[in-house]
């Protein structure tokens, strides 16, 4: 059993983007800059945003946080999008998820500029990645991409299991793992909250993704012998012992799984951190290639 190090390969990420960005300077270029809206103080966004706005620092991106107030209005936020869709500086825009629920994701995310939606959550977007056209790929799904390019696993032909259905990572997973190299040529079962015989599908994935947000859901006996498990959940759970009163936990119970796979991402340290670095790789695609 190997562990996949997400903080290892975010890190050799992040570290091929600062060479590049050196060299922007040295040219004499334009430098990625990212913007990041937070709507409201939730701890979990807070901590992610803040993660986002210092690897833009430790790679030498230029980046801007927008702190907005909880209670604001869903046209005062879509003015506030339109202003950094003209802005000539601006490259990537982000606007941190969930949003408060007076304000329509799907209006912010149409009015994102499609060229600037470093998410990729636009439709336009969207349509792009389904057709295996040039775009940017949601962040989560293209980090699980290079993670499992980096540590150099054969998917080819493979059975992935994709546990979720969301926009932002089960289903674009599902996508991107069904498609020819350089995605995963695998064959793809997408399951959901209605899914019958779950566990048997899983005992026969080679592949599992587990991207459902229940923590540690998957169990062993739902686990082939030598399968790669991918386990996107990240999810709070109180911990006394913890100072920051809380555990972080997987949707995978990563102590029964790990011993009968051949590859897993642990939870913190996983796939998490490569969300990251795929981020800061679409921000840089963003201010190279004009879309
Ligand atoms: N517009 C938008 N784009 C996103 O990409 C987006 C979003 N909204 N909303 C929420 C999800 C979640 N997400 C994570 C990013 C980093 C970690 C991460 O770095 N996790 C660390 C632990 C961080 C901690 O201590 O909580 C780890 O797994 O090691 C996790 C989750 C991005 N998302």
């Amino acid at each position: 059993m190997q562990i996949l190090d997400g903080q290892l390969v975010s890190r050799a990420t992040k570290d091929e983007l600062k060479l590049k960005v050196a060299q922007l300077v040295t040219e004499g270029k334009k430098i990625p800059h990212l913007a990041a809206v937070l709507v409201g103080s939730n701890g979990a966004s807070e901590t992610y945003v803040g993660a986002k706005v210092k690897a833009c620092g430790e790679i030498g991106f230029k980046s801007t946080l927008i702190r907005l107030e909880e209670d604001i209005s869903e046209n005062k936020l879509l003015s506030v999008i339109d202003d950094l869709n003209l802005d000539q500086d601006i490259d990537g825009i982000l606007v941190q998820l969930p949003l408060p629920k007076h304000i329509s994701d799907e209006k912010v995310i149409n009015t994102i500029l499609p060229s600037k939606d470093v998410d990729g959550f636009h439709p336009a977007n969207v349509g792009k990645m389904v057709q295996g056209l040039d775009t940017f790929i949601p962040a989560t799904p293209y980090g699980i991409m290079l993670m499992l390019e980096h540590y150099k696993i054969e998917t080819k032909g493979k059975h992935a299991v994709v546990i979720g259905r969301s926009n932002i990572v089960g289903r674009p997973m599902s996508i991107l793992l069904s498609q020819s190299a350089p995605y995963g040529n695998c064959t793809v079962t997408i399951t959901h909250s209605h899914t019958k015989n779950l566990a048997e599908i899983c005992r026969s994935a080679d592949i599992i993704v587990a991207a459902l947000g229940i923590p540690e859901f998957v169990k062993e006996d739902m686990v082939k012998e030598g399968a790669i498990i991918i386990d996107v959940g990240i999810t709070r759970v109180p911990d006394a012992s913890k100072k920051s009163g809380f555990a972080l936990k997987g949707d995978v119970d990563f102590k029964a799984v790990s011993p009968k796979c051949s590859f897993i991402t642990p939870v913190p340290g996983g796939v998490g951190p490569m969300t990251i670095a795929a981020l800061m790789k679409n921000t840089f695609k963003a201010c190279i290639d004009k879309l």
